[in-house]
């Protein structure tokens, strides 16, 4: 049988910086486990357009419907600031979400043991938090219609539009559902129906989900609410359903109660292929990070933890992705930090490379 096949597109910024460390970890996984996998690696964002004039490329399009997973690193920058909308990195990366029809975007907030004191929160409060966000991906005001800046009289209006479907709503409903069945039987839907009739619907849609799903407790909370109650109270949530700009932003909120950015991966996730398993494209919640590009300043762990989840859900090593997990908390739990994670003036915080040295050791160390 052959290997799995994983395309890697490491993008810009701090991208290929932490895509760096996720392959010394494919390649002991290959070493160490006998995990092999056939990884190819392509452009996308800004890397790309400085290649090719497209911020992705037909080809690489292409490859990424064919591959068993895709692993992204960040796309975006300043240098792209002032190119026309279409060509800008983002574009890639949203094209790449759409074409795959990754619809359900898994986003884990977990807070470990050796962080709970770093978190922005008090440690009471954040200490043993392990809730998941499932974030719609390929629809609403991201990609809705009419959009565009257009003439009005004698200004200019810049328009975009929230639109979901019915079958766009319960699908991702389905998956967050799902998820809870294998978790705490908890799920919390965010929107604001109070003001948006899109929002209407994505009550309605999930209410009736919900009667297929018995055992799940869910409840229904305003997305202003829901972001003041993840920072007030984050362990009450088990799965928070919502969709792409909600969840864009409460996902960011949810990083900082695990310590920093740099911690948070995801799985995009969307319908079965051939061989049982999602479609899917795995990448860090963080982007470019302009500010520390080249300074060997990046923490990897978000993007390792991603490379996790491709273990999890996509090549069913569920053991391979808990010693994974494993590695990472015992790294952290020795007091290794990236810059990102220090609290205390006067700790001296390790490179990018350095945390990817300390994961490989503790890796061994699990042998
Ligand atoms: N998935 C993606 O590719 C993605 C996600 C978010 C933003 N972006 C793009 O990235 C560019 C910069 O955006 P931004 O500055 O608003 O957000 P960002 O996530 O790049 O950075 C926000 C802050 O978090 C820090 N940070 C992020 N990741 C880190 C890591 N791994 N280790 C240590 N610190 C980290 C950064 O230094 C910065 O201070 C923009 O072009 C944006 O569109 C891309
Ligand atoms: C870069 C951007 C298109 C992206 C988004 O808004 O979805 C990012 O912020 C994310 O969280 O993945
Ligand atoms: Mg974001």
């Amino acid at each position: 049988m052959s290997n799995p096949s994983l395309l890697i597109l490491p993008g810009d910024g701090i991208g290929p910086e932490v895509m760096a460390e996720v392959r010394r970890v494919i390649d002991w996984f290959g070493e160490k486990r006998g995990l092999h996998f056939d990884v190819s690696e392509d452009l996308v964002g800004g890397a790309a357009y400085d290649a090719h004039g497209k911020p992705l490329s037909d080809e690489t399009m292409a490859k990424a419907q064919e591959v068993d997973a895709v692993l992204l690193g960040a796309v975006g920058g300043p240098k792209y600031d002032d190119l026309d909308f279409s060509l800008k990195p983002e574009r890639g990366l949203l094209r790449l979400r759409k074409e795959m029809d990754l619809y359900s975007n898994l986003r884990p907030a977990q807070c470990f043991d050796a962080l709970a004191d770093f978190s922005s929160l008090k440690k009471d409060i954040v200490a043993g938090l392990d809730i998941m966000i499932v974030r719609e991906l390929t629809s609403g005001v991201y990609f809705g219609e009419p959009r565009g800046i257009f003439e009005e009289g004698n200004e200019r209006v810049g328009i975009n539009t929230q639109r979901y479907t019915e079958s766009e709503i319960e699908r991702a409903a389905r998956s967050a559902f799902e998820l809870a069945m294998r978790r705490n039987k908890k799920v919390c839907s965010m929107e604001k129906a109070n003001v948006m009739e899109s929002g209407i619907l994505w009550r309605e849609v999930v209410d009736r989900v919900a009667k297929e799903y018995p055992e799940v407790e869910l409840s229904h909370m305003y997305a202003d609410n829901g972001a003041m109650q993840l920072v007030r109270a984050p362990k009450q949530f088990d799965v928070i359903l919502t969709d792409n700009l909600f969840g864009d932003i409460l996902s960011d909120c949810a990083a900082m109660l695990t310590g920093s950015l740099g911690m948070l991966p995801s799985a995009s996730l969307g319908a079965p292929m051939a061989n049982g398993r999602p479609k899917a494209m795995y990448e860090p919640v963080h982007g470019s990070a302009p500010d520390i590009t080249g300074q060997g300043k990046a923490n990897p762990i978000a993007c390792i933890l991603s490379f996790a989840m491709a273990l999890r859900y996509s090549f069913d090593q569920l053991e391979e992705a808990d010693r994974l997990e494993a590695a990472i908390e015992k790294v952290l739990a020795d007091g290794v930090r990236t810059g990102d994670l220090l609290a205390d003036e006067g700790v001296q915080p390790v490179s990018t490379t350095e945390m990817g040295d300390a994961i490989l050791a503790a890796l061994d160390s699990s042998l």
